[in-house]
């Protein structure tokens, strides 16, 4: 028997009605759920709540549908659930179209109010003065390294790390010049300029750089002048109509960037968290490896370590720890404890849902 279009098409208008009606009905439950919560004063977003229903439903079998398309999906119904209940508004290092914004609308879904700040020092007021639930500041990139000014940032405030974001991370050059040769400048963040390095003097040996504050600054100037270009993402070309001259410019294809959430709330315990701790140590052979064995001893994976200068005094250092697990687990409480009387200073940044590192696409 031939298929019918039209009936196969009449079968998908039925299912979409469906679709929405479970919406509308989903929706409706989110906002008693609000109600719920504000008679009573409880925090109305619950990270992980929302983890519990994504982890769910990923495990339902949804085949041949994507997987990863689910919990696209899934992200933005929380997200306009979310919205139902309280106007949440989240501040990103901006302008509007950086990666940074990407990792936001990624994590938060484009239901809640995204609202671009200047600096990363402004994210950070934004929500300590609360006129943001949370930000979202890049803080790692896995070809560059460290984002020292977030770290530097990060020491100065009380804020807490809620979570984090790993967005792959793939540059392209836009321009509204025709051929290479055309092309004297290339304007891009430094460290989009220094994860470029190769393809820059191989295709554009002749071009000069010039550094900008954001990727977004370069695509302006690129747009002003047709012999200069800029290195931004792909968002960034669709929200300023700016041709893409080459894709997948970055030198290392596994380019990837890792941003953090800050805010006050505490996303709870999840699965599977991370828990990241600043202290300082004394200045004293071997106090660092003592600290190294404490962690060891107590079975727990140490995923990362970065030092900085403390800034209160020459020579001396903070270090930023993450490990693997929660505050609450009975092993990391024990470390908590045992370094609090082998260090000068400690604070716990925050236990967060670890997030998987993404595959290279
Ligand atoms: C509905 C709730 O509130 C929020 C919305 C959620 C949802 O749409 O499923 C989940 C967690 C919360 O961030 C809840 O806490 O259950």
């Amino acid at each position: 028997m031939t298929e019918d279009l039209g009936n196969l098409r009449n079968s998908i208008d039925e299912i979409d009605t469906r679709i929405v009606g479970l919406l509308r009905d989903r929706a409706a439950i989110a906002a008693r759920v609000g109600d719920y919560k504000k008679a009573r004063a409880l925090p109305f977003h619950v990270v992980s709540r929302e983890r519990e229903i994504l982890d769910r439903i990923t495990e339902l079998e949804s085949a041949p549908f994507p997987k990863e398309s689910i919990r696209t999906i899934f992200r933005e119904i929380l997200s306009a659930c979310l919205s139902l209940e309280e106007p949440v508004v989240i501040s990103y290092m901006g302008p509007p179209a950086t990666y940074t914004h990407q990792a936001a609308l990624k994590h938060f879904g484009h239901s809640l109010k995204h609202v671009p700040a200047a600096t990363v020092r402004e994210v950070f007021r934004a929500v300590e003065s609360g006129e943001a639930l949370y930000g979202v500041v890049p803080i790692e990139n896995s070809t560059e390294g460290m984002v020292n000014n977030t770290l530097d940032t990060l020491v100065e405030s009380d804020l807490r790390i809620c979570g984090e974001i790993i967005l792959p991370i793939h540059h392209c050059l836009l321009t509204r010049a025709t051929s290479a040769k055309e092309i004297r400048t290339v304007y891009a963040h430094p460290q989009a300029l220094a994860q470029c390095r190769i393809y820059l003097s191989n295709a554009l040996p002749d071009a000069s750089t010039g550094e900008t504050t954001s990727n977004t600054k370069a695509v302006e100037m690129a747009l002003e002048d047709p012999h200069s270009a800029a290195i931004a993402g792909e968002m960034a070309a669709e929200v300023y109509n700016i041709p893409i001259f080459s894709r997948h410019i970055e030198d290392f294809p596994d380019n990837q960037t890792r941003f953090l959430v800050i805010g006050t709330i505490d996303p709870g315990k999840t699965r599977k968290d991370q828990t990241s701790i600043m202290v300082s140590i004394l200045d004293r052979v071997g106090a660092l490896s003592e600290i190294l064995s404490l962690i060891a001893t107590e079975g727990i994976n140490l995923t990362r370590l970065e030092s900085r200068p403390s800034r209160k005094k020459a020579w001396d250092y903070i270090f930023f720890m993450d490990i693997e697990g929660h505050q609450a687990d009975e092993n990391i409480r024990q470390l908590l404890t045992k370094l609090q009387t082998l260090c000068p200073y400690v604070r716990i940044l925050g236990s967060y849902p670890l997030q998987d590192k993404p595959s290279q696409t």
